[in-house]
């Protein structure tokens, strides 16, 4: 019986690996055709199970001296935003990463970022990699053609240039909120955590018309005891959006099976709680727009009369299209979702890259105080923002050294593609997973010479020569464009961010708040100096973690104190 039982157990690894070469034989065969390099993995890197804690056996690996080179490089997941441009110095522009579950081309020639993104139709978003954003059903972002179209005319038409000055005022007020813990509350050690509360705060505001007072990470512990339910709806968001995997693992109803920890089944209350609040506000909006009543300015509030203006148009005959309540709630999450960790993350990159590079926050600092003379912040109007172009090029160098999406996917579908690869014209495969690596396009030398990985935002900056300038030289100052061949943190063409300029003004108004009146140091540690400790916590910050989320994070963040005094104090 015992033996039955142990052939069995050891059947199943066994069979499981026999099916692993047999699948990784297969694909390397067909990635071969290419005549790109290859690079193998043994483990799919959308393995469910690898997803959940690979990243932590390769880096425990790694820590024991256990392991091939290429396994602690890249079998970690998220591992192309480690390498950057590093692996493609070696093997190339583009090649080939050949796994038993399919192969990946992966990609740093902007060239062929263009050709792919413009040729829609061959190369598709990669659904695969966003089922887990249909907690609620269908979406802009899983969805594709003209059931696309539908979500994006209605949810896009809802950003408009009265939600972004909200956003600005919204942020100005939360930003404040967040210095004033700060300061009471050094070092901070939280700030990767308390940019998300800040961010979390401002969609609430703009999309639910849900407005917080800001209280940081261990403070809002404290809150959730008080027992006040209107905390309800944003730790549900909150939740929901720290556990992901898990959902899409198990689904909601799956979350609260026996055998899953309590965590998992709160998740499971948080997608109802969530829905219940959506639904709530729906219904209220359809209720004002009967009694003739549309005052609400939040996203929900213009998507449901945006729905109620194509039905009222269908019924005049003209062809149009509608989104189901389902629907509604589905793509207030995916804005939710989209809008939220990704700009935290880029926040907080930007405060430990500025604690690292004191010059860069007197150069910020005087541009903020330039524009915004006055001390009482109530008064900055929300027309300063495109003028804070400094404060711009910081959020732009941030994200091309650590973006929050590390990556554009998409795949050729099941059809073979050929594509143009440099001098070559190469057919990939059918079922090929495309991955523009935007980690190693935003930091390859071809495109950013020869200091890719140092934070130099000035980079985005030109000033005219002196005899061309008019007014102060700083108002001279030339942006960059935040989108360009090699440069597209916002994506381009027709899946771009609806929220490029969500988060930009939210970014701006929030360094402004910041470093106008502040100054950020990292603490150092035991007999460490301080410049030693800024060259440390820049480094610290160029490592990414990406396991347990879809998006790619500041590894050790915890590790980080940064000090906020006072300018002049
Ligand atoms: C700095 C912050 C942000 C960055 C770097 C960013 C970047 C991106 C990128 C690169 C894409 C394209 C993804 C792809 O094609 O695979 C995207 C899509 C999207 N973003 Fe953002 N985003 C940011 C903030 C926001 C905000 C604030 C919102 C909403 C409030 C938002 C909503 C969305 C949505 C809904 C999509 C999917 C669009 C579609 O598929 O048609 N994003 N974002």
């Amino acid at each position: 019986m015992l033996v039955a039982v142990l052939t069995s157990l050891l059947a199943v690894p066994g069979l499981f690996f026999i099916w692993s070469a047999l699948s990784l034989q297969a694909n390397k065969k067909k990635a071969e055709t290419t005549g790109l390099p290859l690079l193998v993995r043994w483990v799919t890197p959308i393995n469910p199970f690898w997803l959940l804690c690979g990243s932590s056996i390769v880096l425990k690996c790694r820590a024991w001296g256990i392991g091939t080179k290429n396994f602690h490089r890249f079998y970690t997941f998220g591992w192309e935003a480690n390498e950057r441009h590093i692996v493609h110095e070696e093997l190339g522009p583009a090649f080939m990463l050949v796994s038993p579950g399919g192969n990946w081309l992966c990609v740093s020639d902007a060239s062929v970022f263009a050709e792919v993104i413009h040729r829609r139709t061959d190369f598709r978003r990669n659904m695969e990699q966003f089922e887990l954003l249909n907690v609620y059903g269908k979406n802009l972002a899983t969805t594709d053609d003209e059931e696309w179209q539908k979500h994006r005319k209605i949810t896009a038409i809802t950003f408009t240039e009265r939600n972004n000055e909200l956003v600005w005022k919204q942020s100005i007020s939360q930003a404040r909120g967040m210095i004033e813990y700060w300061l009471k509350h050094q070092h901070v050690n939280t700030t990767a955590d308390d940019t998300k509360i800040f961010t979390l705060n401002v969609l609430a505001a703009a999309i639910f018309n849900k407005s917080y007072s800001y209280h940081g990470a261990a403070e809002a512990k404290a809150e959730e005891k008080d027992d006040n339910d209107s905390h309800l709806y944003r730790d549900s968001l909150g939740r929901i959006l720290g556990h992901v995997i898990p959902i899409l693992i198990c689904g909601e109803q799956g979350l609260k099976a026996w055998w899953t920890p309590k965590t998992w089944k709160e998740v499971s209350n948080s997608i109802a709680t969530f829905r219940s609040y959506v639904t709530g506000l729906i219904n209220e909006e359809r209720a004002n727009i009967e009694r003739g009543e549309q005052n609400n300015q939040h996203l929900v509030a213009a998507v449901v009369r945006a729905c109620e203006r194509e039905k009222h148009e269908a019924s005049g005959g003209k062809r149009t299209a509608t989104l189901t309540e389902q629907e509604i709630i589905s793509n207030m999450f995916v804005y939710a979702f989209a809008g939220n960790d990704t700009t935290a993350i880029v926040l907080n990159h930007l405060l430990v890259n500025l604690a690292a590079h004191p010059d860069s926050q007197e150069w910020v600092a005087e541009e903020i105080r330039h524009y915004l003379p006055d001390n009482d912040r109530t008064t900055w109007a929300y027309t300063t923002f495109p003028k804070l172009k400094r404060c711009q090029a910081v959020i732009m160098e941030a994200l091309r050294l650590a973006h929050p999406l590390g990556q554009l996917v998409k795949g050729t579908g099941a059809f073979p593609q050929t594509i143009q690869i440099g001098s070559r014209a190469v057919t990939l495969p059918p079922n090929t997973v495309i991955q523009l690596s935007l980690a190693a396009m935003h930091t390859h030398p071809t495109y950013w010479g020869q200091d890719p990985l140092q934070w130099n935002p000035s980079r985005f900056i030109t000033t005219p020569p002196t005899d061309a300038i008019v007014n102060a030289p700083i108002e001279a100052e030339i942006l960059a464009s935040d989108t360009a061949p090699h440069f597209l943190p916002w994506a381009t063409g027709q899946r771009v961010c609806p929220g490029r300029k969500f988060s930009q003004v939210e970014l701006v108004a929030a360094l402004a708040v910041l470093l106008r009146d502040h100054v950020v140091s990292p603490q150092p540690n035991a007999g460490e100096s301080l410049e030693a400790a800024r060259k440390r916590v820049f480094a610290t910050g160029l490592e990414i973690e990406h396991e347990g989320s879809i998006l790619h994070e500041m590894r050790h963040s915890k590790s980080i104190a940064l000090t906020w005094r006072r300018r002049g104090e």
